[in-house]
């Protein structure tokens, strides 16, 4: 699918037709190769010029093939043919040149972009490299800091950076395929040598082994076990290093490692499964594409904690106007000042002027009578929740939503003391809410489609992945956090020490290990949790071990650590040591070896050595073991849902898919085999029982998660 038409007498116009992104799809290169052709041998021709469709050039590879064997005509010599042809080819970008698009345009002698398009070579996010000669023709244009830096990114890059950057010759606001037309008229009879990326040697760079030794470091300390940033590097520096022909050779071996890899299939489920979770549905037939979100202009925002500033802050850089409500003089100037700072930095990083007149900041509900929408941030407290809920009722228009940012409570417990009940739905953001990707939109058993349409696209507006959940006991995120934490606790009463567990999980991927997150996120929050939910104090029964509570094992641990004023980062001390109250780099503490040891004897533990396999087993199956739970009990809509909530939200590695997509890689036969072990080790875990879901899914004989859903008996789904 590319449409031939030749213009201007002289000008072969080629058309790439793929909607919605002219995704080079075999049909798409078989277009090009077959034009390209008629073009070349047509002696009327003296220029061509290619264009996308529908103001998009092309949107790289048709992803979708990658799963399926190749056909058609392969991107290199289609690549090649233009570039060594001897009539001048200009591109016309518009809308995207990304990954295979903008390699083809880099084929081409001359490029002339929007001012709106964007370009960028994002295979690595993929899991992938530039193999259609993108690692080495990028690198002889912009040079080897430049290219290495757009490669092992895969960072989107504007028009106006492209012109600097010499990647186009030519930015246009006027019509892009006019301006393509016009150069190519003004260059016809130029040598096209200069113009062949591929013949050029790249600039000479003083310290080149300097240069690849640090661009090898910072991929690998980024990348966390991601292989692609790697290969990436590599390939640039066969380009820098290797004539043009072997530098395609060296691509080509990387890219067929990468190609067959675990990681790339993991990364390419992710843009899948990013986009499948927009595409909700609810029980009663209402879905994203029959459901009219509302057309949100102004907001009001409850409480000026870290949770509300972040809030706050991503409302205004989305252009909605925020009223700020704080009951207290003194929080409100606090919050003004964290708000206004966040924006002003913001904005300075990126050159434009900080959007503080869309803020007000308040005293009183009052102020938020006329608002669209309401997002209640105060403390994670029930009876405080009801309050303002009640009070917003009171105040605000009968049309103004309401939401709560809750990391856990029932939403529908919230809506009850409303007069409004199908206009409240749950909005759970993660710390920095200005940073984090992930939005859990919790839709209660009477929010109406209007109201979660309008959450979920207010999420995508602030540049969130709104995922909708069910309205269950932590949601899907920390409901499913629960087993994984647990699990890492129990393992130092068995003998594990937190930097063990810690380097295990990190080793497998995770940003952070599980210690090192509740040191960051301070250690007394769960304390309360545990307190307010009966766990800790006069609720719970004397006559009982104290390792055991409401019916099954629990690890008293990280009370005890509370207990000693250890709460994490912010006393200085917590897992981890560290240098001041509010310290960030975390030291073993051989306290906490005392500590651990006065534990196991106190309680006759024996101690034992527990391997890195067991950790990542028992903390990685676990969580994986509920959400299979998860699935089963309705609360998420499917396993693409809970691994994007978990990629998003929780720092797991996107390399390996999510929880749900990692357990379908290992196997489900292994997991349920190694869960069954756990689970007869230890029978007083309950959430070590593989889920009746992932056997009924291993009997049916491990069918590809996409098919998983068929085998769901939810009774009472809520998605
Ligand atoms: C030897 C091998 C040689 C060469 C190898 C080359 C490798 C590549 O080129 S890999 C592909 C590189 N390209 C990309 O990574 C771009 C991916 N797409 C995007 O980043 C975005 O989709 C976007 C193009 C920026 C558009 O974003 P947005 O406007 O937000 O729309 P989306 O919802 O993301 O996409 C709409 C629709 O298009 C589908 N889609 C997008 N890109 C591709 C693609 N490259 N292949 C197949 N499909 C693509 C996307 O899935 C959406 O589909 P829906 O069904 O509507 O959900």
């Amino acid at each position: 699918m590319a449409q031939y038409a030749r213009t201007k007498g002289s000008i072969a116009l080629i058309t790439l037709t793929n909607p919605p992104v002219n995704a080079l799809s075999s049909a798409v290169r078989k277009g090009i190769t077959e034009t390209v052709s008629r073009a070349l041998n047509d002696t009327q021709v003296k220029a061509v010029v290619l264009c996308g469709e529908n103001g998009q050039f092309c949107g790289g590879a048709d992803i979708k093939e990658f799963a399926k064997p190749m056909s058609g005509p392969a991107l290199v010599p289609m690549i090649h043919a233009i570039e060594a042809g001897e009539k001048p080819v200009v591109a016309a970008i518009e809308g995207i040149a990304l990954g295979g698009g903008l390699e083809l345009a880099l084929g081409c002698h001359y490029r002339v972009a929007h001012a709106k398009a964007r370009m960028g070579l994002p295979e690595v996010t993929l899991g992938l490299l530039p193999a259609a000669g993108g690692t080495q023709r990028l690198p002889r244009l912009t040079g080897i800091p430049t290219a290495l830096e757009l490669i092992t990114t895969g960072r989107h890059i504007t028009a106006q950076e492209a012109l600097k950057l010499g990647i186009v010759d030519k930015v246009t606001d006027g019509n892009v395929v006019d301006a393509a037309m016009e150069m190519a008229l003004s260059v016809i009879g130029r040598p096209l040598s200069p113009r062949r990326l591929s013949t050029l040697s790249t600039p000479p760079l003083a310290n080149l082994d300097g240069v690849f030794e640090a661009a090898m470091a910072q991929v690998k300390r980024r990348s966390r076990g991601a292989m692609a940033p790697v290969a990436c590097v590599k390939a640039v520096r066969a380009a820098a290093e290797l004539p043009y022909s072997q530098g395609m050779k060296r691509e080509l071996e990387l890219m067929g490692t990468l190609m067959s890899s675990g990681q790339a299939k993991a990364l390419q489920y992710c843009f899948f499964a990013q986009r499948a979770v927009g595409k909700w549905s609810l029980p009663n037939g209402a879905q994203w594409n029959n459901s009219r979100p509302r057309d949100i202009r102004t907001a009001g925002v409850i409480g000026l904690g870290t949770m509300g500033r972040g809030i706050v802050v991503s409302l205004v850089k989305a252009g909605i106007s925020v009223v700020a409500v704080e009951m207290e003089e003194k929080q409100l100037d606090l919050g003004r000042k964290e708000v206004t700072g966040i924006l002003e930095r913001d904005a300075k990083r990126r050159g434009v002027t900080a959007p503080l007149h869309l803020i007000s900041f308040a005293l009183s509900l009052q102020s938020l009578r006329g608002v669209d929408l309401v997002i209640e941030a105060v403390f994670e407290d029930m009876e405080l929740k009801k309050r303002v809920f009640a009070d917003l009722s009171r105040v605000c228009n009968q049309n103004t939503m309401l939401c709560t940012n809750t990391s856990g409570l029932d939403v529908d417990q919230i809506a009850s003391v409303t007069d409004r009940p199908p206009l409240v739905v749950g909005m759970h953001f993660f710390a920095p809410a200005h940073v984090m990707k992930l939005l859990e939109v919790v839709c209660g058993p009477r929010s109406s489609a209007e109201a979660v349409a309008t959450a979920m696209s207010l999420g995508k507006r602030m540049g969130k992945v709104s995922v909708a959940v069910g309205n269950c006991p932590g949601f899907v995120g920390n409901r499913m956090l629960k087993s994984y934490m647990d699990e890492s606790v129990f393992l130092l009463e068995e003998g594990a020490s937190p930097e063990q567990v810690d380097q295990a999980l990190e080793e497998f991927g995770f940003a952070l290990g599980i210690f090192k997150v509740g040191d960051l996120s301070g250690l007394d929050v769960g304390w309360r949790v545990r307190k307010s939910s009966g766990l800790i104090g006069p609720d719970v029964n004397p006559t009982f071990p104290s390792r055991v509570r409401q019916g099954r094992r629990y690890c008293p641990l990280p009370d005890l650590l509370c207990e000693q004023g250890r709460w994490g980062q912010k006393t200085g001390r917590g897992w981890y040591l560290y240098d001041s109250a509010g310290g960030r780099v975390a030291r073993p503490d051989p306290e906490i070896q005392r500590f651990l040891q006065d534990y196991r004897l106190r309680y006759g533990i024996p101690s034992r050595r527990i391997s890195e396999q067991e950790v990542v087993e028992r903390c990685v199956f676990a969580l994986a073991n509920e959400g299979f739970q998860v699935l089963e009990d309705g609360m998420a809509a499917g396993p693409e849902d809970i691994d994007m909530v978990y990629v998003f939200g929780y720092g797991w590695p996107r390399h390996r898919g999510g929880p749900m997509f990692h357990a379908a890689q290992v196997g489900l036969p292994r997991v349920l085999q190694r869960l069954e072990f756990y689970y007869r080790e230890n029978p007083d875990i309950p959430h070590l029982q593989p889920s009746a879901l992932l056997r009924r899914l291993v009997g049916a004989g491990s069918p590809p998660i996409q098919q998983w859903k068929q085998y769901i008996r939810s009774t009472h789904s809520q998605l």
